[in-house]
């Protein structure tokens, strides 16, 4: 039989490329959530718990403020989830490690299998570039709707490269926003600017700048369904996996 994948906020965005890429990839829509909008042909649920009950995998595209009451109806239904929405707090995170204790969760900032390679570079890049010459800074843009930022991918890219440096973005800190009278770069510090205008799907750069020299990676994405095939993808792969939290290079392959 075909997997049953339900939508958290069908009508989103992602939502609605999700349940298109969920067809493709041969499983079944149970059907999904949504507060407003069109769902499109597919069956809405009341709550996520009827979702679940529905369903044997569960992926979610939506709010912040929404995912603790996600996780918690995924645990109670015993059933595996794909998170992709970002801007969680550390609260929120540290519910995500707690719920994945239980089920198994596909937690990632990018579903993009180009960022996620790019998140193995950033660590290597700067593991060779010293902090005290290298300055790494992070620039992203968004479309206009955008709520949060720095994008959950800016800021896993500044992880990636603060475990490259041997510590945390915490213990490194950030510069984030400069505005006004900020006084020089503090070294070792990651920097991020976040830009948001018309329907720009993602892109992120990464730079290392020295006194005589400047390295940049860049990706873009074109179509924000890139981030809907992976995240079927990993919603598939999860269904074979036990309880514990992985992220898409647990899903591509390349942990
Ligand atoms: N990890 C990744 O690769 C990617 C992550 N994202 C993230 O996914 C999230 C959604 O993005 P996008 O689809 O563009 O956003 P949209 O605003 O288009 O969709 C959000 C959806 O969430 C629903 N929603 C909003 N608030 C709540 C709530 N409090 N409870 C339940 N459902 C809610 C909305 O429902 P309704 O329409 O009924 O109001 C809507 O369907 C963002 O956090 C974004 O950053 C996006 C792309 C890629
Ligand atoms: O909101 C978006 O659109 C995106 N959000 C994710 C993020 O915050 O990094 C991923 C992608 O950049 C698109």
């Amino acid at each position: 039989m075909a997997a049953r994948i339900g939508i958290l906020g069908i009508a989103g965005r992602m939502g609605t490329l999700l349940a298109e890429e969920s067809t493709k990839a041969g499983a079944t829509v149970s059907g999904g959530t949504r507060r407003s909008g069109e769902a499109g042909p597919y069956r809405v649920f009341p709550n996520t718990a009827s979702l679940c009950a529905e369903s044997d995998v569960v992926i979610d595209f939506t709010r912040a403020e929404a995912v603790e009451a996600h996780l918690a109806a995924a645990v109670a239904a015993k059933r595996p989830l794909v998170l992709g929405t970002s801007g969680l707090s550390v609260a929120q995170e540290a519910a995500v490690a707690e719920a994945a204790k239980q089920i198994p969760i596909v937690y990632a900032a990018n579903f993009a299998p180009g960022v996620n390679l790019l998140f193995a570079l950033a660590e290597r890049m700067a593991a060779a570039l010293p902090a005290e010459q290298y300055d790494a800074e992070i620039v992203e843009m968004h479309h206009r709707q955008k709520v949060d930022a720095p994008s959950g991918t800016a800021v896993a890219l500044g992880r990636a490269v603060a475990r490259g440096r041997c510590t945390t973005l915490e213990e490194a800190g950030t510069e984030s926003g400069r505005d006004g009278h900020t006084g020089p770069r503090r070294t070792g510090a990651i920097g991020f600017a976040a830009l948001r205008g018309g329907q720009v799907v993602g892109e992120h750069t990464l730079l290392f700048a020295a006194g005589t020299e400047q390295i940049a990676l860049t990706h873009r994405s074109f179509d924000r369904r890139v981030y809907a095939t992976g995240a079927v993808r990993a919603a598939l792969w999860l269904l074979g996996q036990p309880a514990g939290l992985y992220d898409m290079k647990h899903v591509l392959g390349m942990a």
